[in-house]
């Protein structure tokens, strides 16, 4: 049973002040208030490495119901800097659950709010744009260093949060995919080598690698493209990620150099918009960006409609697209840029999240035109 007395509350950058109670960590924490439209995945959203320095607020009204397994993190640790809800349930139930979302929270060291008024701050967002905000919780909270905290958060334009969560050393993947029956097994006789860049990757992203045969080399944020094509891969994956992608010139610079390979690439999310860069495109900062698991995309080779999970504050600039990047999916929602292709280089990428987790799974299929890239790539 959950108890809930100690206070918190919600501070935004335009003045505004929530009051709730805490259901995590005590303290203060800052960051880039979101809100998300999901209405399941609560756990793998909080531990999505592209959350680093955002608070998110979940629309949903029920956060909470099915508990935390830590089979569904999908990274080491919370990355989220703050949870904002409107009711957590008393009980939490489900068969897999091993943990209540708040004890997750506690044992995260996650400072979240509860019981606000999250269509109100939603619509604030939505009006005014993505806010910087602080939530302060314990037996006093103190208004005026929240504000001072706020002011001295500069906000994710021009921020590169890719080199600070990226992993510090190169590892293998062979997980695969979640099974009924079995949970988590191994993946065998994978046949291709697939160089995955962790910009803040999701593990979900390296499963489905695995379902469809891929032995995966994660490596740093910063790793040389000369490094990585020494590997010998058949295809580099180029993950999604926290923060502004303009200034991982780092990582535009390598890609820029193994475009040039022909060896075939992949990205999703920060990793579509570094690819864009890359190619010559320009990237820009949205008003509060695509937070969800329920935005229609559209394909535009065959009309199809796709509904898909997003999270990103930035996009790339469809008008910014050179002569040899072809636009391939668009959000039916504000129309923006959703998919890229190169026409001189076997190299795609995603906006949204095909992985899912949490999410349809509309999208998936995308995993399998990559390793088509690569199966053409090797007959040449
Ligand atoms: N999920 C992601 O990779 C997010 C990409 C980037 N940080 C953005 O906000 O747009």
């Amino acid at each position: 049973m959950t108890c809930l007395t100690k206070s918190a509350v919600l501070v935004l950058e335009d003045g505004t002040v929530f009051n709730g109670v805490a259901i995590g960590a005590e303290g203060y924490s800052v960051g880039e208030v979101v809100f998300n439209t999901a209405m399941t995945g609560y756990q793998e959203i909080l531990s999505d490495p592209s959350y680093a320095q955002q608070i998110v607020t979940l629309t949903y009204p029920h956060i909470g119901n099915v508990g935390t397994t830590s089979e569904d993190d999908e990274s080491a640790k919370v990355f989220a800097s703050g949870l904002v809800i409107r009711d957590l349930p008393l009980l939490a139930s489900s068969w897999r659950s091993q943990k209540t979302l708040q004890q997750y929270l506690l044992d995260s060291q996650v400072v979240a709010i509860a019981e606000i008024d999250t269509r109100k701050l939603t619509r604030l967002l939505r009006d005014k744009g993505a806010q910087r905000g602080c939530i302060a919780a314990g037996e006093t909270v103190d208004i005026e260093k929240a504000k001072k905290m706020i002011e001295g958060f500069p906000g994710l334009k021009g921020m590169d949060l890719a080199k600070a969560v990226t992993t510090d050393k190169p590892y293998e993947w062979t997980e695969n995919v979640w099974d009924l029956q079995l949970g988590y097994t191994q993946g065998e006789c994978l046949p291709k080598h697939v160089v995955a860049y962790d910009f803040g990757i999701k593990r979900n992203i390296l499963r489905l690698l695995v379902n469809r045969g891929c032995r995966v080399t994660v490596v740093p944020a910063t790793t040389k493209a000369e490094a990585v094509l020494a590997m010998n891969p058949d295809g580099v994956f180029l993950s999604n990620g926290p923060g502004d992608p303009e200034p991982c010139t780092y990582a535009i610079e390598a890609i820029k150099a193994i475009l040039t390979t022909k060896i075939p690439v992949f990205g999703i999310c920060l990793g579509h918009q570094l690819l864009a860069l890359a190619s010559g495109a320009q990237t820009e900062k949205m008003k509060f960006g695509h937070h969800g698991a329920n935005h229609p995309v559209q394909h535009k080779a065959t009309g199809r409609v796709l509904i898909s999970s997003q999270n990103h504050g930035f996009a790339v600039n469809a008008a910014s697209l050179p002569a040899n990047v072809e636009a391939t999916y668009h959000s039916l929602f504000d129309g923006s840029l959703q998919g890229i292709k190169r026409t001189d280089c076997p190299a795609m990428s995603f906006q949204g999240h095909p992985e899912a987790s949490p999410g349809p799974h509309d999208v998936e299929g995308i995993f399998d035109e990559f390793i088509d890239m690569m199966k053409q790539a090797s007959t040449h």
